[in-house]
Parts: structure tokens; C-alpha cells; sequence
């Protein structure tokens, strides 16, 4: 049994960190991978110990993981799985906690339960955390007993045979070291260590020097890796001229990645031989595992348990490698032979051959590489861990992503937000959901979702060509300041398309431009007028397009005009070429068409853009009580207002009748004059098809207007108070699959419905994001008083906005809510009509890959 000896960071969920002190079990299990959150409000802490970590994916197998949090820990006794966690949402379940953990399964044995409990405890009091509750499933009853034995008294008893025991901790001096502004990155580190191993062990290379194995072998050694490259054959003395051996431990040398390209069935006894040489890092560059059916999916899942359990992180299998030109690493564990120039671009593929071509038009557009890597089928590293490693790698300035699906695709949106604010993230990804689907169901269609995106600061892309156009652009010229772009060129048919393609990106041309220095200008007049613009202070970017000379009219060759481009390079301004060679001359990308190089330089501004956007904060609003939240779900969860209530959200009272009587009654009781409505099932638009009536002052006018309504409606109404006019708009809370839950705003009607015209953001909602929310569907303009209207109170639309974004937050059971029509006046709104939807559970995670 190791124990862990070095200190612990902890990653707060205010992004600093702590450190914990190490935990040191006698002989108890180590807890491996542990998550939660310190807040004002809910104290979570993160922490992970010095061993591997067990992949996401793997923890969702077994654990109800609320992807928001990842609150979640593993026990590992022995290598195995003894014990899974998961951290509640301290308000809900148990209020008073300031920490609550469910043991959801210990079924191996008497004691690990309460060993695991006192580390909690340990950490908890460590913290200053003064009081503790374990919630033990039913399953469970042995580890109840055992947490009996240890004097934890039981503190509730739900009747679905859910436990709560509780034990008091005395808080006692905190050990914790507060380092605020360092991240925790043991996954980084993981990786880090992968990318740059000392040795390498070759796992199937064959002595024929023929197949896939041999390949490798050859390319790690063409790359030029200096440490040691074993081969491990069965029976050669021999491999390419290297000694190889039957195991990688008999080579005797520091041996930390295992490259294996040997057959499915091969693959347990490789992992022991390459964790039997300390290896910690595996390339499974072999096929037939999970792409291939059920059983090479049980392969790889055998493949990743032995890994893990050894300590190992796992690239791939079904994959084509991971390379890194790094100073003092230079390594192509890959099947592509020639990798690109070392440069400042890191590289994901899920896809091999999506990375064989970026590699190779990296290459030929002269794109350096700082690091690459082909996840395949993401037994375990996946884009969020590179994502991780490379936030922190000094050696990376920009990202690239290609990205088929994603395990857990709110953790990246999440991660992406945080990364792509000192680093630009390129994305190209498929879309959520296919083209034309999006207005019908609920939830953002694809404009949307690419405004998610965006909002995530992520740079999206639609083609691999594309990835690469924004990602030159990007490694190689600064961020444009604004969006006035200085168009020069040689040709006015050139530069009008230019000036074209720039109203396309949303980019202004810059006044005064485009300049045409006409087609028989020469190299220097050319270049005078690029550095006239690149001095102009109207101009944040240049567009620089030529057009060949035709033969005979000019000296000066296409290298002249080239030359004249540096000069720009130098400024601090974007530039970007077209019609010269596709390399990048003197580091201005050049792109074969204008149309190209203008949306390259669109995407970047709009992601200057994002970065200039204060991100702004969560604000901390009144009467609001998760608590009490969590009770109204409880008690019915198809009646929206004691939830609502508990974040604050007021609904307008309607009260059910089935008759003129009943309604006159409840008009009384709610005061007059009243709104009544059709409450028949599947009624929407009510007021435009006359099934409501508003205003009625009196009991006749009641009994008259309920009457005619009735008569076309059903017996079926709803009695409301009436309230003051206002501008009706649509508030929407729905579970998207690739950001989570994301709040949507719109004005009401059929128009806007029919128009798609909501905005949206994910969850949570900063104070920024939701005054953005109120102002961006394009019939925002009424809100602030359109031809003559009066202005609504926006800021009371942006207040209910984060409230909802707070609740869809606490309430992972609240599955989609809609407060329609929400009535905006000058001085404040009214909620008129809320649904909600609640699941029976958590939303669980879908533990199969979920397009993006
Ligand atoms: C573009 C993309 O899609 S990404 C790339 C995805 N990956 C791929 O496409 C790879 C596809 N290919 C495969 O999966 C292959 O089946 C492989 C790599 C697993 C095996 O390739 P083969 O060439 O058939 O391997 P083969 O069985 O001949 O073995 C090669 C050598 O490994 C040796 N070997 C076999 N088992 C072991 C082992 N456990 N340890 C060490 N060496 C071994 C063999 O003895 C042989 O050497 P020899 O010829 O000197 O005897």
C-alpha cells in the first residue's frame, strides 16, 4: 500500500487554490481522485492525491456525477474500485451540512466505508468545516452498521431507505496554505509527463521491420528522440538495429512510455510488462477495440482498468499517436512520418485521420507544432485533459481542436471559458444537432449553439482547411483591437471583394480604404501603403490582397511584393494576405482567396472581442434558498411557484375553476379586475386565439366573458389578477447537450417563436451575461422603447435572468422550465405562466459519446 507523502493541491472553485496537507492511511485504502467546491455558501473542496486520476468517463460509470461540480471520489484499494462518492449540492438534501457525501457503492468489505469516512473527516476538519453528514444508500446496510460501530448516529431515515448519519467534527486549526492564483494541475502534470518521457518501450514493432510497430519504431527514431528507445520483442535479439528485449524491464533504463502496436489480445500482458519497467504513460496505437463491437469494446475497457490500475494514462487505442517538438524532447510516437516545424500550436485529433491531414497541411502552410495528439478511442486522455496541459505549457500559445464527440462536454465548455481567456481555443466540432431541427424543438438551434461557442470563447470552425486558416493567423499576428480593417491591394476588383467579404464577418472597412495602389504600382508603393495603413489609427487590421503583375508590366516579381509585407508584421496589428504562395511569408498568413483570409481575421476579432468582454460576476442576490428549492421539488414537482419562490421568481397567482361560480369566487378572493383564460390542455397563443380575456371588472362581465370562452374552450379556466401592461417576453431554462443547462430569452409572440429569435448562455449566468442576454434577440430594440414605446426595466429582466440560471445550478432534477409570458413594464415585470419539468433523479450523465 503506498501512501501519499506530498503535499495536496486543491483547487478552489473560485479558481485559486489551496494545499492540503498529505494523507497518510495506516493501511486504509487511497482515495485517488476527490472532488468538491469551497464557496461562501457551500464549502466544496477538489482535491486529488499524487496518483493518476481514474478518467471521468469511468467515474460516471459508476457514480451519479453531477457533470456541473464533478463532485465525486474514488477509493482504490489494491488497484480495485472499493468505494465510490459523490458530493451533494450541500443546500438541498442536507442544509445544515456545511459537507455531505453519499457512499453509493462499497460493497467490497467491512471497514473501507469507515476508513474512507474518517479521510473525509480529516479533510473536512482540516478545512474548518465544522459539521459533516454521510448519506449511506440502502444497498448498503453492512456499511451502515460499520458507521454505527464508529458512533455516527443516524440522523434521518428517508423512506426510500436512504440514511443520513451525521457526526460532528470539532473544527480545529486550519492546515490550509492558501495560494491563491496557482492552479491545481495534476492532470496537466499527467500528461506533461507523457509528452515527455525519458524512454520508451516499442510494444509490436516487428523484426522484419515490416507492419505498423515498425513504423513507430522508425519514426521515433527519425524524429530524433534522445533517450532511450527499447524494443520489446518475444524472441528477436534485434529490432532495426536496437537491442530488443522479452520485457522492457530487462533493458535496465528509465523507461516511461509504452508505444504498443501489438493485437487487442496482447494488450493485458503488455501493460503489465511496461508497469513492470515504471512506465506511466501507454500509446495504444492498435486497432480493434472499441471501433470494432462489443468485444474490442471490453478490451479496451479491461485495457484502461489495468492501465489505471498500474498507474498508467492511456492515448487512444485507435489512434495515431502523440508527438511533441519540444527543445529538449523531440518525440513522434505517431504513424505520420514528417511531423511539422516545432511552433507555438497545439493539436488535438480525435480523429487519425483527421490528424494525419492536419499534420500534413500544418506542414505545407509552415504551421509550427509545440505538441500533438490523436485520442482515438479516449479510453482515457480526451481533449479536456490536453486542454488542461496546454492552459499551463509554456511552449503552447494557441490551441487546436478537432473534436467528433465529447465524453463530457460541459466540463469543456467550462474549461474552454476559463483557458480561452489567456489562451485562443480553435474548434472545429460537429454541429449539436443536425441543420433544420433547431427551431422545432426545444433548446438553441446551431446559430445558437455557435453563439454558446462563442461565448465560451471558443473559436468554431466549420472545415479542417478552416482550423488551420485561424490557427496560422493566430500563431502568428496579434489580436486585432477592434474591427476596422485597412484593405490594400493592387486591384479594385480585390479589394471590393475584400470590402465585401469584411461586411460578411461583421468587420467594418476602415475609413479611407480600401486602398488601391493599382495593378502597375510597384513593390515599394506597395509596401508604402500597407505601412500608411498599418500606422493609421482608424485601422486595427489589414487585409493585404494582390494580384500577380501581368507579364511585361512590372519588374518587380511576386517575391518583391512578399517582401513588402514584413514590414507590417512588425506592428501591432493583424495582417493578413491573399494571392501570395500558401506558406506564410515572413510570418503574414497568406490564404488563396480573400473570402478565406477575410474570415479568418473575422473569427479572431471575434474572439478580441470576447476577451475584451468583461467576464463579469455571479452576483449574490437576495431570497434565494436552494433549501427551500430542493423542498418545493419534493413535495410536487409539477407546481413551478414554491420552486420559483425560492430563487425569488414571484408568478403571478392563477387559480383553476370549472365554472362561471368558481371563477366568480376566485375572482373575489384574488381581487378585481381579473384576467381569465382557457386552461384546456395544449392551449398555446391563448390571447391570439381569444382564450383570454383581461380587464374584467365586475361578476357579470365575468360570468359573460366565461361563458363565450367556455363555450369554445372547455369548462376548463384560469383566474389571474390582472396586472399592468407590458412587453410580453420568454424566459427558457433547457438541458443542452453540449453546454448543460442554458437559459434562453426572447420576446413573446408568434413572430419571434417562428423566427427562432431567443439568445442564450450557458449556466451560470454572470451579472454581463445576462444584461447581454435582455439585449441581444434582435427584437430587443422594443425593450428599450422601439418608435415611441416606453423602456422596460431591463434590469429586472437581467435580475430574473440569473436567478433562474442560479436555480438551474442548485436544481440538477429541474429538466427544462419556461416562464411565458413574463410581462416587462417600466418599473418591473410579472411572471404570468410557469411550467417546469422535473426528472426523477439528477440529470445523469449519458455515459455514451454525445455529439457536440
Ligand atoms: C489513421 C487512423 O485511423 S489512426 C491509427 C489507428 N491504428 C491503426 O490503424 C493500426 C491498425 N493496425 C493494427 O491494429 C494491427 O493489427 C496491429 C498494429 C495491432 C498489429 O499489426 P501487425 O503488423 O499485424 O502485427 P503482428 O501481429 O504482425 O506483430 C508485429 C510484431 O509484434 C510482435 N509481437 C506480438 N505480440 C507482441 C507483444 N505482446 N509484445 C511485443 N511484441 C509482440 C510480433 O512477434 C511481431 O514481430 P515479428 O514479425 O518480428 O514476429
Amino acid at each position: 500500500m503506498t501512501t501519499v507523502d506530498q503535499p495536496l493541491d486543491v483547487l478552489l472553485s473560485d479558481g485559486s487554490t489551496v494545499q492540503l496537507r498529505p494523507i497518510r492511511p495506516a493501511d486504509g485504502p487511497e482515495i485517488v481522485a476527490m472532488h468538491a467546491r469551497f464557496s461562501e455558501r457551500t464549502r466544496y473542496l477538489r482535491y486529488f492525491s499524487p496518483y493518476p486520476r481514474i478518467p471521468d468517463r469511468d467515474l460516471e460509470r459508476f457514480v451519479n456525477v453531477d457533470h456541473r461540480d464533478r463532485e465525486a471520489f474514488v477509493v482504490l484499494a489494491g488497484g480495485r474500485i472499493v468505494a465510490v462518492g459523490r458530493y451533494e449540492r450541500l443546500g438541498p438534501k442536507v442544509p445544515e451540512a456545511e459537507v455531505a457525501f453519499v457512499v453509493e457503492d462499497a460493497h467490497q468489505g467491512r471497514g473501507i466505508g469507515s476508513v474512507l469516512l474518517e479521510h473525509l473527516a480529516d479533510a473536512a476538519r482540516r478545512a474548518g468545516i465544522g459539521h459533516f453528514v454521510a448519506e449511506v444508500l440502502p444497498a448498503n446496510g453492512a456499511m451502515q452498521r460499520v458507521f454505527a460501530d464508529f458512533g455516527y448516529q443516524v440522523r434521518r431515515q428517508y423512506a426510500d431507505g436512504v440514511v443520513h448519519l451525521s457526526f460532528p467534527i470539532a473544527p480545529t486549526e486550519a492546515t490550509l496554505e492558501v495560494q491563491r492564483g496557482r492552479e491545481h494541475r495534476t492532470e496537466a502534470r499527467s500528461i506533461a509527463r507523457l509528452l515527455a518521457p525519458r524512454g520508451i518501450a516499442v510494444y509490436g514493432a516487428s523484426a522484419t521491420g515490416q507492419g505498423v510497430g515498425a513504423a513507430l519504431l522508425g519514426h521515433l527514431r527519425d524524429a530524433g528522440f534522445t533517450g532511450a528507445i527499447v524494443p520489446v520483442h518475444p524472441s528477436a535479439a534485434t529490432v532495426a538495429g536496437l537491442p530488443a528485449y522479452p520485457s522492457a524491464a530487462d533493458a535496465g533504463g528509465a523507461i516511461d512510455l509504452a508505444v504498443v502496436a501489438v493485437a487487442p489480445e496482447a494488450a493485458g500482458a503488455v501493460v503489465a510488462d511496461a508497469a513492470a519497467a515504471g512506465a506511466h504513460g501507454l500509446v495504444v496505437i492498435s486497432a480493434g477495440f472499441a471501433e470494432a463491437g462489443p468485444e474490442g469494446a471490453a478490451a479496451q475497457r479491461a485495457l484502461a482498468r489495468a492501465a489505471h490500475a498500474a498507474g498508467m494514462r492511456v492515448v487512444g487505442p485507435n489512434c495515431l499517436g502523440v508527438a511533441n517538438t519540444g527543445e529538449r524532447v523531440r518525440l513522434n510516437a505517431t504513424l505520420a512520418p514528417v511531423l511539422p516545424a516545432r511552433g507555438r500550436v497545439g493539436i488535438f485529433s480525435q480523429s487519425g485521420a483527421f490528424g494525419t491531414a492536419l499534420l500534413a497541411e500544418a506542414s505545407r502552410r509552415g504551421l509550427g507544432l509545440s505538441s500533438f495528439v490523436s485520442a482515438g478511442n479516449r479510453a482515457d486522455v480526451s481533449g479536456n485533459d490536453l486542454l488542461q496541459y496546454w492552459q499551463d505549457d509554456p511552449a503552447t500559445d494557441v490551441i487546436v481542436l478537432y473534436l467528433e464527440t465529447f465524453g463530457n462536454p460541459r466540463k469543456f465548455a467550462r474549461l474552454a471559458r476559463h483557458i480561452g481567456r489567456s489562451k485562443p481555443v480553435v474548434a472545429l466540432a460537429s454541429p449539436a444537432r443536425p441543420p433544420g431541427l433547431g427551431g422545432d424543438g426545444p433548446g438553441p438551434d446551431e446559430v445558437a449553439v455557435r453563439a454558446l461557442f462563442a461565448h465560451s470563447g471558443v473559436i468554431r470552425v466549420d472545415t479542417v482547411a478552416e482550423l488551420l486558416d485561424v490557427g496560422v493567423l493566430l500563431a502568428n499576428q496579434p489580436l486585432p483591437r477592434g474591427r476596422r480593417v485597412g484593405v490594400v491591394g493592387n486591384s479594385s476588383a480585390l479589394t471590393g471583394l475584400a470590402a465585401t467579404a469584411c461586411a460578411a464577418q461583421g468587420l467594418t472597412v476602415a475609413a479611407g480604404y480600401p486602398a488601391d495602389v493599382g495593378p502597375r504600382a510597384g513593390a515599394a508603393e506597395f509596401a508604402a501603403a500597407l505601412a500608411a495603413a498599418a500606422a493609421d489609427d482608424g485601422v486595427d487590421a489589414l487585409v493585404a490582397v494582390f494580384a500577380p503583375p501581368l507579364p511585361g508590366q512590372l519588374t518587380d516579381t511576386e517575391a518583391d511584393f512578399t517582401a513588402a509585407l514584413p514590414l507590417t508584421a512588425r506592428v501591432d496589428k493583424p495582417t493578413v494576405a491573399t494571392f501570395l504562395a500558401g506558406r506564410v511569408p515572413a510570418g503574414v498568413p497568406a490564404y488563396p482567396s480573400v473570402e478565406e483570409a477575410v474570415r479568418a481575421l473575422g473569427r479572431v476579432a471575434a474572439y478580441a472581442d470576447w476577451l475584451r468582454r468583461p467576464p463579469g460576476t455571479l452576483p449574490d442576490l437576495p431570497r434565494i434558498d436552494p433549501a427551500a428549492g430542493q423542498a418545493a421539488l419534493r413535495s410536487d414537482g409539477t407546481d413551478p411557484a414554491g420552486l420559483l419562490a425560492a430563487y425569488g421568481i414571484d408568478v403571478v397567482p392563477s387559480v383553476p375553476a370549472r365554472s362561471a361560480g368558481e371563477a366568480a369566487a376566485a375572482a373575489a378572493t384574488l381581487g378585481w379586475p381579473v384576467a381569465l383564460k382557457a386552461a384546456g390542455p395544449g392551449l398555446r397563443h391563448r390571447l391570439d386565439l381569444g382564450a383570454v380575456r383581461l380587464d374584467l371588472t365586475d361578476e357579470p362581465a365575468l360570468r359573460r366573458a366565461y361563458a363565450e370562452m367556455s363555450a369554445v374552450f372547455g369548462a376548463d379556466v384560469l383566474v389571474q389578477p390582472m396586472v399592468p401592461p407590458g412587453v410580453a417576453c420568454v424566459v427558457e431554462l433547457v438541458e443542452d447537450p453540449a453546454f448543460g443547462p442554458v437559459v434562453g430569452f426572447g420576446l413573446g409572440g408568434v413572430a419571434t417563436e417562428l423566427l427562432g429569435d431567443r439568445a442564450w448562455r450557458p449556466v451560470p449566468l454572470t451579472d454581463t451575461d445576462a444584461a447581454e442576454l435582455v439585449d441581444e434577440p434582435r427584437a430587443a430594440p422594443l425593450l428599450r422603447g422601439h418608435r415611441g414605446g416606453i423602456p422596460v426595466d431591463r434590469a429586472a429582466l437581467a435580475e430574473l435572468l440569473v436567478r433562474v440560471g442560479r436555480l438551474a445550478d442548485d436544481q440538477p432534477r429541474v429538466r427544462s422550465l419556461t416562464l411565458n409570458p413574463v410581462l416587462a413594464r417600466p418599473d418591473g415585470l410579472a411572471v404570468l405562466h410557469a411550467t417546469v419539468r422535473v426528472g426523477a433523479d439528477a440529470a445523469r450523465p449519458d455515459t455514451g459519446p454525445r455529439r457536440l
